[in-house]
């Protein structure tokens, strides 16, 4: 059963448990095929930020759902009902699985602080669905084997496989394909969204070419001049529906990014720092700018030795 909590604030009696949820970034995302059921065959270089949406997990007596942070009022006109979140999907579908093993997966009330913008390209649904499957796995002290939780996750959404490592990786098919990537630098990122949410299967619909060349071999070179030589194929689509992304990319360019490409579907704008220190002051002046926007500096995982170190 699902209930709302009365206050839509963190229950401090939830202290304990928690996972994060952070956002996605695709730093390149090449569209290269389609497989016969219509979804298209990527290749992309992803990585995620040091922010991005909270979960709290405690025991029960009935399931309960609540959530609170900036974008939570984006989340409950956005879906209509809160059944459709990805968090409550991954309860259900985690418990499900549980039970035909013949564990226990009691109730547990959850609450989502929702600080990551929807249907935005960074695929704070997925993450959030990731978090969700990380955190009920500890809750309720089970194990399921890697195989089977990939399924799972892939069932969810092609992001969550990707989502419950968090780390930067290559990944191939629509997102079962996953190869980490152990030497990608931690990068000096800000992300900036307009605000318009972008649905992604109108931007693949308006994908025209759908065999695009493939990534291809970095070779011994820096991690960041390649990334340079490569593309999101989602982004000439998602600019002719948001002429937004436009202007937020431009907005990236003018404050000296040494790059600017669009994530995912959309519609989220990265640009890359030297430091932490020029992405949080680059930050600050487009928030001015646009304060109505979202501009969030972060700092991406992987070796902190990289170009934002
Ligand atoms: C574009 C990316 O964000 C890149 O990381 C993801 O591939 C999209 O992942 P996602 O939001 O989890 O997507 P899903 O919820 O699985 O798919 C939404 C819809 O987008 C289209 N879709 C999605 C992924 C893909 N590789 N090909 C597609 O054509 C399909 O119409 C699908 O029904
Ligand atoms: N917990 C959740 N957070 C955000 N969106 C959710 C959630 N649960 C369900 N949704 C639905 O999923 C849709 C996509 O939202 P999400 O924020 O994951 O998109 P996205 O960032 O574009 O994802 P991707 O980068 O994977 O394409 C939203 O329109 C929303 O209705």
């Amino acid at each position: 059963m699902l209930s709302q909590l009365d206050d839509n604030t963190r229950p401090a009696t939830m202290a304990g448990l928690f996972e994060l949820a952070p956002a996605k970034i695709n730093l390149a995302l090449h569209v290269v095929g389609r497989r016969a059921d219509g979804y298209h065959l990527l290749e992309s270089i992803v990585t995620f930020a040091d922010h991005g949406d909270r979960l709290d997990f405690a025991p029960a007596e009935r399931d309960r759902f609540s959530f609170s942070g900036r974008f939570a009022p984006a989340l409950s006109t956005g879906s209509g009902k809160h059944a459709d979140n990805l968090v409550l999907k991954a309860r259900d579908r985690l418990r499900s699985l549980l039970q035909d093993q013949g564990l226990a997966a009691p109730p547990v009330a959850i609450h989502l602080e929702k600080n990551l913008p929807v249907a935005a390209g960074i695929g704070g649904g997925s993450a959030d669905a990731a978090a969700a499957l990380r955190g009920l796995l500890r809750l309720w002290d089970v194990e399921v084997s890697a195989p089977e939780l990939d399924r799972l996750a892939l069932e969810l959404g092609a992001d969550v496989p990707m989502c419950l490592r968090s780390e930067p990786m290559l990944v191939r098919g629509i997102g079962e394909d996953v190869t980490l990537l152990p030497d990608f630098p931690s990068l000096a990122l800000v992300l900036a969204n307009p605000l318009v949410g972008v649905s992604t299967p109108q931007i693949f619909r308006r994908l025209e070419r759908k065999n695009n060349p493939p990534i291809g071999p970095k070779g011994e070179g820096d991690w960041v001049d390649f990334l340079g030589m490569l593309r999101n194929d989602l982004e000439p689509p998602a600019r002719s529906l948001v002429p937004e992304i436009a202007q937020v990319s431009a907005m990236l360019d003018a404050e000296d990014a040494l790059l600017t490409r669009m994530t995912g579907s959309g519609a989220t704008c990265f640009g890359l720092f030297e430091t932490m220190d020029t992405a949080r002051g680059a930050a600050s002046a487009l928030q001015r700018r646009k304060p109505d926007w979202y501009f969030q500096a972060v700092q991406t995982a992987g070796h902190k030795s990289g170009t934002s170190s």
